[in-house]
């Protein structure tokens, strides 16, 4: 990042999760964030989820391929509007397939869902397993925005050991095979802390997953 004095390094917070600083330049964060503001129109657009237990989340969710509610997959937003979900644009796969790539290596896992979640000063994810899908393939997460704190844990429990990352706009977070199920949230994000030049405010993160089903 501008202003740095060392480029910030590539870590393996566990094994089977990798962390890469600056995956994406300038023009790939823009052309992902532009296509984030699309998907986020409704119908089947940006909402805000309702858990089970009455709360709801504090980061807001839209999904493509398929939609995710407190804890499974459907079709349309069956939790929201009603609508179709979006699809899965084969290009994202594509991204997906060349983050795995570059961090654990490995099979090309066919990607078909993503889930967008928009996080502004005040909203933060609880520690949660990925768990509704039927794939143990890699989780692939892509930070636009604001920089965060990401947790990441550990397979068996919510609480320590967890590894805490900075995620900034650009990085990429990949977790696959003994990490796959492991605890992660994000305690914290930075307002104000994006790069002026990308014209967000808040923060978006993409993941990626293989649905299985
Ligand atoms: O926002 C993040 O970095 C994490 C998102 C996440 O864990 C999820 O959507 O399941
Ligand atoms: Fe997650």
């Amino acid at each position: 990042m501008d202003g740095e004095l060392f480029p910030r390094a590539r870590t393996q917070p566990a094994p089977g999760a990798v962390h890469m600083p600056d995956w994406l330049d300038a023009e790939g964060q823009r052309e992902l964030l532009d296509a984030c503001r699309a998907w986020a129109r409704p119908p089947a657009g940006l909402r805000t989820v309702r858990t089970p237990g009455g709360g709801t989340m504090t980061a807001r969710q839209v999904c493509l391929g398929l939609h995710w509610y407190p804890y499974g997959y459907a079709r349309t937003v069956v939790d929201g509007d009603g609508a179709p979900v979006k699809p899965f644009p084969e290009w994202l796969g594509d991204l997906g397939r060349r983050a795995v790539r570059d961090t654990l290596g490995g099979p090309a896992p066919a990607y078909d869902i993503a889930l967008i979640n928009f996080y502004d000063a005040d909203a933060r994810m609880g520690m949660h397993r990925d768990s509704d899908e039927k794939s143990d393939a890699p989780v692939v997460s892509l930070s636009l925005g604001d920089t965060c704190v990401f947790r990441f844990g550990n397979t068996e429990t919510r609480t320590r050991p967890w590894t805490d990352v900075e995620l900034r706009s650009g990085d990429l977070f990949v977790f696959g095979g003994p990490a796959r199920l492991a605890y992660h949230g994000v305690p914290r994000v930075h307002p104000g802390t994006a790069p002026p030049a990308l014209g967000l405010a808040g923060r978006l993160n993409i993941t990626l997953r293989v649905s299985g089903l």
